[in-house]
């Protein structure tokens, strides 16, 4: 009986694995925004996040459950809770933050070092392209030091949460990377 019902369960679709993605950054980054975004296709009011937010968000087929952490700094130290069974990060940076990218790509290498997401692919979005003075995704890799990435699946994609550029160029990239890995 159990069989039966987990067999129809798997021919239905119910109950289908949902693939676990983090959203990680530095606080006002856009990442809260990101996920709305990513969930409803528009842009949301948000507060700083404290703890976290999560969804889940169906795209290209795919069913993730996204998880939205609060980036402020005595909220980093919880990050590596949420680490275990993560198939994808997705570090959001303020592309017009030039004084944090330090800060960012200090965080960006501690959260790579760990063990937990060794074989996690990584997209970073470089946000807020609608604001003039942004740097571009070239200028913000060289920052992160992402060319010198070793065994890692990474891609880094210039995007506004607010107007929606590069945010399907970069979700259809770690769609292809998730389901290239499975
Ligand atoms: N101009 C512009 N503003 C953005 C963009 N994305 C987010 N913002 C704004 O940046 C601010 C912070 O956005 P959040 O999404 O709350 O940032 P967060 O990364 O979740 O911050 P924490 O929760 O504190 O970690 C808000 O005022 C957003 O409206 C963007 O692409 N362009
Ligand atoms: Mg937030």
């Amino acid at each position: 009986m159990g069989g039966w019902v987990s067999r129809l369960s798997a021919l239905a679709g119910w109950g289908k694995k949902e693939v676990r993605i983090l959203i990680l950054g530095l606080d006002n980054a856009g990442k809260t925004t990101l996920l709305y975004r990513l969930k409803i296709g528009e842009v949301v009011t948000t507060v700083p996040t404290i703890g976290f937010n999560v969804e889940s968000v169906t795209y290209k087929n795919l069913n993730f459950n996204v998880w939205d952490l609060g980036g402020q700094t005595s909220i980093r130290p919880y990050w590596r809770c949420y680490y275990a069974n993560t198939a994808a990060v997705i570090f959001v940076v303020d592309a017009t933050d030039k004084e944090r990218l330090s800060t960012a790509s200090e965080e960006l290498q501690a959260m790579l070092n760990e063990e937990e997401l060794r074989e996690a692919a990584l997209l970073v979005f470089a946000n807020k392209q609608d604001q003039p003075g942004a740097l571009g995704a070239s200028e913000i890799s060289t920052i992160l030091e992402l060319p010198k990435l070793k065994n890692r699946s990474w891609s880094i994609v210039a995007c506004s949460a607010v107007t929606n550029l590069g945010i399907h160029e970069g979700m259809d990239w770690l769609v292809q990377t998730v389901q290239d890995s499975q």
